[in-house]
């Protein structure tokens, strides 16, 4: 199976478990691989017949800064689900960061793969 990917996408919203991080924007950084056959976009060199990274990055920072989230497992699952349902993918894999949660570490984050049921 072939991948359109789209790495360290940034967001920046409202994110956190704490009182204190429901006042602020922070940013999350995203990766996200999905799944899927570009043979025949690539043979037709069209567009409409593969998955549009600009019009998924889109798609999920509407989604991610819709409303305040608290936890990054929330959003790594959101972000899965819409990609599944609204995209021509069969599996998805879903890493949400946030940089600048534990000072003492490069990041932290959570990573899930998700396949149609
Ligand atoms: N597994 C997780 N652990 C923690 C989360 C999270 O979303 N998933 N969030 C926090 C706080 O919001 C933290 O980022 C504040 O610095 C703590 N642990």
């Amino acid at each position: 199976m072939d991948i359109v990917f789209i790495k360290q996408l940034q967001v920046d919203t409202v994110i956190g478990v704490y009182d204190w991080e429901k006042t602020i924007q922070q940013r999350l950084v995203l990766d996200l691989v999905l799944h899927t056959d570009v043979r025949a976009a690539a043979a037709n060199d069209d567009i409409r017949l593969t998955l549009d990274y600009a019009v998924i990055a889109g798609k999920v920072t509407a989604l991610i800064t819709a409303q305040p989230i608290e936890l990054i497992e929330t959003v790594a699952e959101r972000v899965a689900g819409m990609l599944l349902t609204e995209f021509a993918t069969s599996k998805v894999d879903v890493t949400v960061t946030k940089p600048g949660a534990v000072p003492q570490a490069q990041t932290v984050g959570v990573q899930i793969v998700r396949s149609r049921s």
